[in-house]
Formats: structure tokens, C-alpha cells, sequence
């Protein structure tokens, strides 16, 4: 099966730091994969590389099979990839709606639209009811609600719909849970497992070992600057991966899953 992200021989440089020396990376249709590692590995640098928020110095990039070079992540985003980040990257003063909508507003239909630049609120309020019904996350009680009076486990939600509401390759979470408590880390996760369900592929960035081997059907591991082994959680225990991750034991293949 064609894998739906594959990356050869990626590296980046910052000034004298190489971020990542010749990685790959494989991601693969209807899974979640998590992205492992230390502090430094340089997880976020290689899954910057494939949504276009940085441009590689070496390698290859291929989606379906295609080779790209995104210039910005608006490139990416067009092409269908979407990413969810820790820090919450919704605007706390905007509407749930408007927040699903930022930057690609949908506007009234005809001359209003085209040439008055006028907004079709009722539209993208529909849309955004539908999609976080679709998720169960319809405990919030307006989608004209500001996005500041939410909890921290409603917002994510929300970062998760609008993901999923518009992604058709994949989505990048990164770091999804860190700043959740026990609670609304769980309801993330269902989401996250939701989303897998509806068919869309999910890069999981995370730290949270309990959590990567609940929901990851494999798990990516970087060290030093590139993928050190792919192993399947149901192979392996969290003192195993940890172990890989740190160096205190010897990796598996490349390609143990
Ligand atoms: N914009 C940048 N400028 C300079 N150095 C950078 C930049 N981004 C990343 N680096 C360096 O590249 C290396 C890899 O960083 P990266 O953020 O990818 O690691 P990470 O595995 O995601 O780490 P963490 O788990 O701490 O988020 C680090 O040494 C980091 O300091």
C-alpha cells in the first residue's frame, strides 16, 4: 500500500545544529503513528519538514506517492494536512465557528461574496454544529461561544474538529494532551481514536508513553536527529521504547513494524 507520507533522507541544519541528519519517515493509511523521543531528537523539526513550516536542505518528500516542496504550510494545508498543537493555536476573543473558519472563511454566495467580501455566518455556524456533533463534542452550548470561555479540554476539542473537519490526508498532533488534565487528556484521546475511525491518518508527537501505547498501531522513534527503529506497541512495553528512545538498549531493525 503507498504509504500516505514517506520522507528519505531528510535533513535540516540550523546554523551549526543539525536538527535532523538523514531521517526517514513513513507514515501509513488509517494509522496513528506516534513520534518518540528525547528532549532535542528533533521530532518537531522532521514533522515541521513534512507540513511545509520548514523547508529540508536534503531529501525527498513524497504524499501518495507524489513527490512535494511546500513553500509555507498554507501550501500543505491546501493539499489536506492539518495540525493540532499543544499551545492551542485557536484565537480565545473568536466564536467556535469563526475559529474553525480562520483563514478560509466562507463567504455569502454571489456578488456579496465575491465582490463585498461578505461573510455566510449561518454557513459556517451549520458547518461547525455539524462537524462537533459528528465528534459528540456538542456539550458546548452555542457555536457562537468564545473559544476563552471553554475549558481546556473543550478547546482542544474544537482544534481537533476543525482538523478533522478539513483534513483529507492527514492531521499532526502535536503534543495534543500536555496541558490537560486526566480528564480531558481522556476525551482527547477518544477523539483522536474517532478520527482514526472516520479513516484519516494521525502523526501523534507526544511524551506521554501511557497514552502513545493506548492509541498508536506503531510508533516512530527518533534519537539523535533521525528515525531509529519503528516498532508495534503490541510488541513492545513502555520500559522497552523508553529504553530504544534513551539508548540503554539496542534497537530493533529500522523497520520493526
Ligand atoms: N528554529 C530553530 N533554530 C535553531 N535550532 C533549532 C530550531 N528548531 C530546532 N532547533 C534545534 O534542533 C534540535 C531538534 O529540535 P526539535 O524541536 O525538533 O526536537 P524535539 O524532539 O521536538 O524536542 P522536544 O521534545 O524538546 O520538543 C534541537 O537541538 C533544537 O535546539
Amino acid at each position: 500500500m503507498t504509504p500516505v507520507v514517506s520522507a528519505k533522507g531528510i535533513v535540516k541544519r540550523y546554523g551549526h545544529v543539525t536538527a535532523i541528519d538523514h531521517s526517514d519517515f513513513e507514515l501509513r493509511p488509517g494509522e496513528i503513528l506516534a513520534v518518540i523521543g528525547d528532549n532535542g531528537a528533533g521530532k518537531s523539526s522532521i514533522v515541521k519538514a513534512i507540513c511545509g513550516a520548514t523547508t529540508p536542505d536534503e531529501g525527498e518528500i513524497l504524499i501518495e506517492g507524489k513527490p512535494v516542496k511546500f513553500s509555507s504550510p498554507i501550501e500543505a494545508r491546501d493539499m489536506g494536512i492539518e495540525i493540532v498543537y499543544q499551545n492551542l493555536a485557536l484565537s480565545p476573543a473568536l466564536s467556535i465557528a469563526d475559529n474553525m473558519f480562520t483563514g478560509r472563511e466562507l463567504r455569502k454566495p454571489g456578488f456579496l461574496g465575491k465582490f463585498l467580501r461578505m461573510l455566510d455566518k449561518p454557513a459556517m455556524e451549520k458547518f461547525a454544529r455539524e462537524k462537533l456533533t459528528e465528534l459528540g463534542l456538542m456539550t458546548v452550548q452555542s457555536i457562537k461561544q468564545p473559544v476563552e470561555t471553554l475549558s481546556g479540554g473543550q478547546r482542544q476539542g474544537v482544534a481537533v474538529a476543525r482538523a478533522a473537519a478539513f483534513a483529507t490526508k492527514f492531521i499532526i498532533m502535536d503534543e495534543p494532551t500536555a496541558a490537560l488534565g486526566v480528564k480531558e487528556s481522556r476525551k482527547v484521546l477518544e477523539l483522536i481514536k474517532d478520527v482514526r475511525a472516520r479513516g484519516v491518518p494521525i502523526i501523534l508527537i507526544s511524551h506521554n508513553m501511557p497514552h502513545v501505547f493506548e492509541v498508536a498501531d506503531r510508533i516512530h522513534i527518533h534519537r539523535l536527529g533521525k528515525r531509529l527503529c519503528t516498532i508495534d506497541p503490541k510488541d513492545y512495553t513502555m520500559s522497552d521504547a523508553v529504553a530504544f528512545m534513551t539508548g540503554a538498549k539496542e534497537p530493533p531493525g529500522q523497520d520493526a513494524a
